[in-house]
């Protein structure tokens, strides 16, 4: 369960009374996520969701956020609403975090998603992508190409050596791989970049919703749809399902065609999306706050994805024109 800031009733009650969304009648942290604590609240006019910004979230980039979701809504794209204050303000601060509530989205996120789902999420992507035009405010990804050694710095070679024997080697031949690699000049607008199975609602087979925009950022689109071939197009053996790769991307260019040099750049940027999952989990798990509840992300799943990418050649492996 990720909730890093306790909140009690009472502080929650007075943080709503700024709300017209009635009284508070119930309240609990939910059991899913490892980034921000989030907690279910129900009061007398239904349920929102109430979100406390941690660690990697600074707070200059809650603008960003919370203005790409409102810009995304109005574009018809079905995802959290900030819910607004008796002041008109979206952000405001419990417990010493600064704080939103957003509205809550009905749907269940798929454990197993099946090629259909990867069909479904392809095009929400593209869907994505395209309503991102003309967001008027940017946001660098922090967790791109260059924040890669950074973050590898703070694992320590010796410490992920502890966790696997060779780790520390492999990710520190595939920092010197993607520095020299890694693409320039693809097309480029605002990414969700972390858009696993558990951000994506469904109703029935019907996808119904995306949530959790809080990596979102502007970066290479095609970069995007690596994080999601990782994310949802692998088996728990580590082995690559290529008929859910296939839908996926069938699914993105349904709406949004990948140029060539996209296509090309397919197995790198699945490369260097592994390894930036890898080394984000790799600094959790050794890092984990005392007294937080939470349950880090095996690093090791990742790990055993960049290995899969190291012997991909071309973007058919992928499932592209197969
Ligand atoms: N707007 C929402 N509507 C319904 N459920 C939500 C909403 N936002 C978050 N959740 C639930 O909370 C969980 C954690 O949220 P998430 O934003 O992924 O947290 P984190 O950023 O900490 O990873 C989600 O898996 C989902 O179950
Ligand atoms: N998706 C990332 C971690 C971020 O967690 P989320 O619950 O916000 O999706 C990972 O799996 O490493």
């Amino acid at each position: 369960m990720a909730v890093y800031t306790d909140v009690s009733a009472e502080q929650l009650a007075e943080f709503l009374s700024g709300y017209s969304l009635g009284e508070l009648l119930s309240y609990k942290g939910i059991a899913e996520g490892v980034e921000n604590s989030n907690y279910l609240v129900h009061t007398t006019s239904g349920y929102v969701l109430l979100t406390l910004f941690e660690k990697r979230v600074k707070a200059s980039d809650l603008p960003f956020f919370i203005g790409l979701m409102e810009h995304l809504a109005t574009r018809g794209l079905n995802c959290p609403l900030p819910v607004k204050n008796r002041s008109g303000e979206a952000l405001g601060t419990l417990a010493g975090r600064p704080a939103v509530v957003v509205t809550f989205l009905e749907g269940m996120s798929m454990r197993r998603p099946t090629a259909a789902h990867c069909e479904a999420l392809g095009e929400a992507l593209a869907q994505l992508h395209n309503a991102g035009e003309g967001f008027s405010i940017t946001r660098v990804n922090a967790l791109s190409m260059p924040g890669w050694r950074p973050l590898y710095d703070m694992a320590g070679h010796e410490r992920a050596n502890t966790l696997r024997a060779g780790l520390g080697d492999t990710v520190a031949f595939e920092l010197d791989h993607l520095e020299k690699e890694w693409p320039r000049n693809l097309p480029a607008g605002v990414i969700h970049a972390d858009l696993f199975p558990d951000n994506v609602f469904f109703l029935g087979d019907k996808l119904s919703g995306l949530i959790d925009f809080y990596f979102a950022c502007n970066d290479m689109l095609a970069y995007d749809v690596a994080i999601c071939l990782n994310a949802w197009c692998f088996e728990t053996d580590a082995s690559f399902n290529v008929t859910k790769g296939r839908a996926l991307l069938q699914g993105y260019q349904s709406v949004r065609p990948l140029s060539a040099a996209e296509q090309e750049a397919l197995p790198i940027l699945a490369r260097g999306a592994a390894l930036r999952f890898l080394l984000t989990r790799l600094v959790d798990w050794l890092n984990v706050p005392p007294g937080a509840l939470v349950r880090p992300h095996d690093p090791l799943e990742y790990f055993r994805k960049l290995r899969h990418h190291q012997r991909a050649t071309t973007a058919r492996d992928y499932g592209l024109g197969a």
